[in-house]
């Protein structure tokens, strides 16, 4: 069947947030859970949690990586540290990510909003090829939008403001995907100065010269006032396609606003995005999975007494096939099936029958 017309039954759209590390992705996320939940009727979200390390989430995950693979064993196993860590936790896990998507696009059907949380350090998840086929199996399946969170109060100085949006610019031409900007904890700082410098970029440019001084002692532009002089120019460029909204994670204000950003600008956008990237998944999928692969190649090198506890013989399912010879782990609906669900085992040890299992779920 062509992968673009596959999707008529569904009718969710999924949101990825992505934010810089105590940007406040969790507690948006918890926010919009408990405003869709107050809709009448209600209209509850299906929640993944991707943060392997997070010790509480404030909300209810339906699918919650923890329940899957154990991220204080994959350290030990692997003798990495914590980033490390939740990358490699984020990798094992993504090769299961086939049963994960099956069952989003079984409750795609059913529910409006399909919400991803993502791991608090940014980079793990939007420079890494696990964070790269999520986001594509994810946006080839169901219309897709990022949600970038942002810290407004910690956004207020020029340089930072710039340096910030440059990240989101990028993550945006990373993606590919329709993108919202969402400047939260308007409950501490309003987000009026951001919008005004991107609908302005004069305004930017004057606030970013009184900060930084404009000119060196002989009277001339320094590098860095004309370097970022010439990336506002750029950026102006990034904000006249972008939506941004202000919210308050903490009191709910605009989260309406957000919800309207989403669903009134960009549902046929989403829709033609999520077609073209069907097309084209097939490709990429080998692409990521033999990078993905790669990396953990890497790990298992650096580590070869970890590699030799690895359940997967490092040649195994370069396909990115489930087929089969994995079977005792599944990804399970906690909302639906048994609680908890079985641990990727990273130490090879042999469970049996009657053993007692703890699962150390974290938090
Ligand atoms: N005042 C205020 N505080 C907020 C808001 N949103 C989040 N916070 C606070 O910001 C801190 C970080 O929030 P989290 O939701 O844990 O942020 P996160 O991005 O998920 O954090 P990591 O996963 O650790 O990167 C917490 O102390 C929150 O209470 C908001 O809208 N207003």
């Amino acid at each position: 069947m062509d992968p673009s017309t596959s999707t008529e039954k569904k009718k969710a759209i999924a949101i990825i947030t992505i934010g810089m590390a105590g940007a406040g992705k969790s507690t948006f996320v918890q926010r919009i859970n408990s405003y869709l939940h107050s809709q009448d009727p209600p209209s509850p979200p299906y929640i993944l949690n991707l943060d392997p390390a997070v010790t509480h989430v404030p909300f209810e995950a339906n699918i919650d990586i923890r329940d899957t693979v154990n991220y204080a064993e994959v350290m030990k196993q692997y003798n990495l540290g914590p980033n490390g860590g939740i990358l490699t936790a984020l990798n094992l896990f993504t090769t299961k990510f086939d049963q994960v998507l099956g069952l989003v696009e079984k409750r795609a059907e059913t529910v409006d909003y399909v919400i991803l949380d993502t791991p608090g350090q940014i980079e793990i998840f939007t420079w890494s090829a696990s964070g790269a086929i999520i986001t594509d199996a994810v946006a080839s399946s169901i219309p897709t939008v990022v949600a970038y969170i942002i810290d407004t109060p910690r956004t207020t100085a020029p340089a930072t403001f710039m340096s910030n949006m440059l990240y989101a610019c990028s993550i945006l031409y990373k993606t590919k995907l329709p993108f919202i900007l969402v400047f939260n904890k308007t409950d501490v700082q309003p987000h009026d100065f951001a919008l005004e410098w991107m609908q302005d970029f004069e305004q930017f440019q004057a606030a970013l010269a009184s900060h930084n001084g404009s000119t060196d002692s002989e009277g001339e532009p320094t590098y860095m006032n004309s370097l970022m002089n010439s990336m506002s120019l750029v950026l102006d460029e990034f904000y006249t396609n972008i939506k941004a909204v202000g919210v308050s994670s903490m009191t709910g204000d605009g989260i309406k606003e957000f919800f309207d950003a989403v669903e009134g600008e960009y549902l046929p956008d989403l829709e033609r995005a999520r077609a073209l990237r069907a097309k084209t998944l097939q490709d990429a999928k080998a692409d990521s999975m033999d990078r993905l692969m790669k990396d953990l190649d890497i790990d298992r090198a650096k580590n070869p007494q970890g590699a030799l506890a690895d359940r997967w013989d490092p040649n195994e399912d370069r396909d990115g096939d489930d087929d089969g010879d994995d079977g005792d782990i599944n990804i399970v609906d906690q909302n639906e099936d048994r609680w908890p669900s079985q641990y990727i085992d990273v130490t090879r040890a042999r469970r049996h029958e009657d053993e007692e299992i703890n699962w150390p779920r974290p938090g």
